[in-house]
């Protein structure tokens, strides 16, 4: 099936040598013990072998490749490769004996399992094995894919089918993607997934779905992988137990202690949970003038017990000060900075906004010395083009990590914060929204699998740089030919430029059609909260463009550390990607290049639609090293996001020339129809795939 292995898809060695070399090693394997976890590993052994198209008789003389925790290997390999810096998750490869020996060593099991696929990697991009000294382990401790699948199998924000789990089968009916999705997720070293929607059901914590839930977790568990859920802050009341939801109160407290003890008998390794709680209509402690760290928590005492983690969003945001929303976030968790029971997460978006094309990083990073915060990212493309346009989310993922908060001096990247090396955080975590579901090849366009993929590598590693991101996934995957793995990789790594180009370039934000958030939508005003509307964000008027969040207006800068403040104060300081998410402009305000703004702009949207006919041409001459499905198929998608990148030039550029009133700069076509054209498209969603908000 169509891309349906993702990154496990053993691709046949062409070259004898190299086949025979590896061949001579997993054919000839020594593994310790015979947990469930070791059995995986040596399944996808099997698999590998079975992939690679070794055949069982090319042993190799004296090659062998030996997988144990260190405590059980013999002692005279037990000093060769050392694992007590390794904590639990922690993996060795290293070549002994001139490289006839291959030992992968480690704490725990499920690190051999790691291991195992990090050699497996290797072997997949043609790397010499000879002379391996790896080692390895993950520098945030929760690394986590977040669905916001519902039980009724829609998937908000998802674009790729239906949600995976089929609640109505299970328990009893183990789907073979249950294994298949384990295992490409311990191959990245995902170790928790949160099944449920963060706008949660309260059903899904009684017994009849518990029940299902367990099914999931024993075919997880072998694979190091978790489960959480989310929980609805009145599921108290909504389960018809009581008549309040307040976190103070000790029934309730009981309740969710009582839920918690019930879910851990059936899942001793539970993770925890996640809650959206006081945002976008989902109860929670306000209502009973509790705040966040009561109802956080206390959810946490019932979970501590056992071990297990919450998760508490900070996606919060008011109609009551509607005057930026970019701030609200910030204003409401700062003060409580160092509250936090010791086994809560404070999960932050990676903007203040919402998971757009660019924005600059959330503000609450690098301002809570006390709490530890997990990062969120969205891998489901829900400003971004859905699974129709090409993104490799990996590079915007990377640009967030880097940038420097200043919170403890120059060089505190968001990555420190994050796996907490500024103010030595105990607990780290990082989270996905999913982009998973029934599409044969898991993310609908072959392209989503690489943000799957490069999310989880990078949570493993938030150092790690997206272009070899970039190239593992498409040696991986397509091909190891040089010409290939390069031009592809300039070709992802340019796709996130292209998107912010032709959607929203120069910090322009949010501008996104009706609540479904696909195509253009910037005249956008009569959705029914001000800070829905497209016309919120650009503040488009005659006098010019862009938010002023400097102090003469929302101040949201404030919220940043005193050397970034200072330069984000002044346009002409502000890097020209965020110009118009901090400055309110007027339209002949002279950039760098010497331009005007407008003309920037109308240069911006351009340059999008050319770099996706670029796209497009470096595609067209891929055709060699892909198959023929694929091939077509992103061919097909890539007229449609030509098409679309187009079509968001073109109204943008309609819609705001009609206060810029200044003509298009030369190389930028006329849109091909009028405003009212654009605008009588904003065209609607597809039924089932994209439900609610
Ligand atoms: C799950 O709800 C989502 C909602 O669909 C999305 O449009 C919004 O941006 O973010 C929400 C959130 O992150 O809670």
């Amino acid at each position: 099936q169509e891309g349906y292995e993702l990154w496990l898809d053993y691709k046949e060695v062409q070259d004898r040598t190299i086949e025979k070399n590896y061949a001579a090693f997993l054919n000839n394997v020594d593994i310790i013990g015979n947990s469930s976890t070791i059995q995986a590993i040596k399944e996808e052994l099997q698999l590998a072998r079975e992939g690679f198209g070794f055949d069982d008789s090319e042993t190799g003389g004296d090659s062998k490749l030996i997988i144990g925790v260190q405590s059980k290997l013999p002692s005279s390999l037990r000093n060769q490769a050392k694992t007590e810096n390794l904590e639990e998750e922690g993996y060795n490869i290293t070549s002994l004996k001139n490289g006839k020996t291959i030992l992968i060593s480690a704490n725990s099991e499920v690190a051999l399992l790691y291991g195992t696929f990090g050699l497996l990697r290797e072997m997949q991009q043609q790397n010499d094995i000879s002379n391996l000294k790896i080692e390895e382990k993950p520098k945030i401790q929760k690394r986590v894919l977040n669905h916001w699948d519902n039980l009724d199998r829609t998937v908000e924000r998802g674009y790729a089918g239906f949600s995976i789990w089929d609640w109505h089968l299970l328990p009893e009916l183990i789907k073979p993607e249950y294994k298949d999705y384990a295992r490409a997720n311990a191959a990245i070293g995902i170790n928790g997934t949160v099944l449920t929607n963060v706008n949660s059901n309260a059903l899904i914590l009684t017994p009849h779905y518990i029940e299902k839930v367990k099914a999931l977790a024993e075919v997880f568990r072998p694979y190091g992988i978790q489960v959480y859920l989310t929980a609805r802050f009145s599921a108290p009341i909504e389960l018809g137990d009581l008549d309040t939801a307040d976190p103070l109160n000790e029934d309730v407290k009981q309740w969710w202690k009582n839920i918690a003890d019930e879910i851990y008998a059936e899942i001793p390794d539970f993770g925890g949970f996640l809650v959206k709680a006081d945002s976008e209509g989902q109860p929670g402690p306000f209502q009973y003038d509790r705040t966040h760290v009561d109802g956080a928590n206390m959810l946490a005492e019932a979970v501590a017990p056992h071990d297990g983690i919450i998760m508490w969003r900070a996606f919060v945001y008011s109609e009551e000060d509607p005057d930026d929303r970019a701030k609200q976030a910030y204003d409401q968790f700062i003060p409580y900075d160092g509250n936090f029971a010791d086994n809560v997460l404070v999960q932050v978006k990676n903007g203040a906004i919402d998971f757009q094309p660019r924005e600059p990083f959330h503000p609450m990073f690098g301002a809570m010395p006390d709490t530890p915060l997990m990062m969120e990212f969205q891998i489901t493309q829900e400003y971004l083009g859905f699974s129709s346009h090409l993104v490799f989310l990996p590079k915007l993922f990377e640009e967030v990590l880097d940038e420097d908060t200043y919170a403890d001096g120059k060089n505190s990247t968001v990555a420190k914060v994050i796996d907490g090396t500024n103010s030595n955080k105990k607990l780290t975590g990082i989270a996905g929204v999913a982009n998973i579901g029934t599409e044969k090849n898991w993310t609908g366009n072959p392209f989503g699998q690489a943000n799957w993929y490069g999310f989880g590598r990078l949570a493993w590693d938030p150092y790690m740089d997206s272009e070899e991101i970039a190239q593992e996934w498409l040696r991986i995957n397509f091909s190891n030919e040089e010409d290939f793995v390069k031009t592809m990789t300039d070709l992802l790594i340019e796709s996130r430029e292209a998107v912010v180009n032709y959607m929203t370039p120069l910090g322009l934000h949010h501008i996104m059609a009706t609540s479904h958030h696909y195509g253009p939508g910037p005249w956008v005003d009569d959705l029914g909260r001000p800070e829905w509307n497209p016309v919120y964000y650009h503040k488009a008027d005659k006098n010019g463009i862009g938010f002023d969040r400097t102090s003469s207006g929302s101040n949201a800068l404030a919220q940043y550390a005193k050397p970034l403040e200072e330069k984000y104060s002044n346009p002409e300081t502000t890097p020209e990607k965020y110009l118009l998410w901090f400055h309110h402009l007027s339209w002949d305000y002279e950039m760098d290049n010497g331009k005007k703004l407008w003309d920037n702009i109308a240069l911006h949207y351009q340059k999008g639609v050319e770099q996706v006919e670029e796209m497009q041409a470096t595609w067209n001459k891929m055709e060699q090293y892909v198959n023929e499905r694929e091939f077509k198929k992103t061919s097909m998608l890539l007229e449609i996001q030509l098409k679309e990148a187009k079509w968001w030039r073109d109204a943008c550029l309609s819609y705001f020339q009609q206060f810029s009133e200044m003509e298009l700069p030369a190389g930028v076509p006329e849109p091909e129809h009028n405003l009212e054209h654009y605008k009588s498209i904003d065209r609607p969603y597809a039924p089932g795939i994209n439900p609610s908000w």
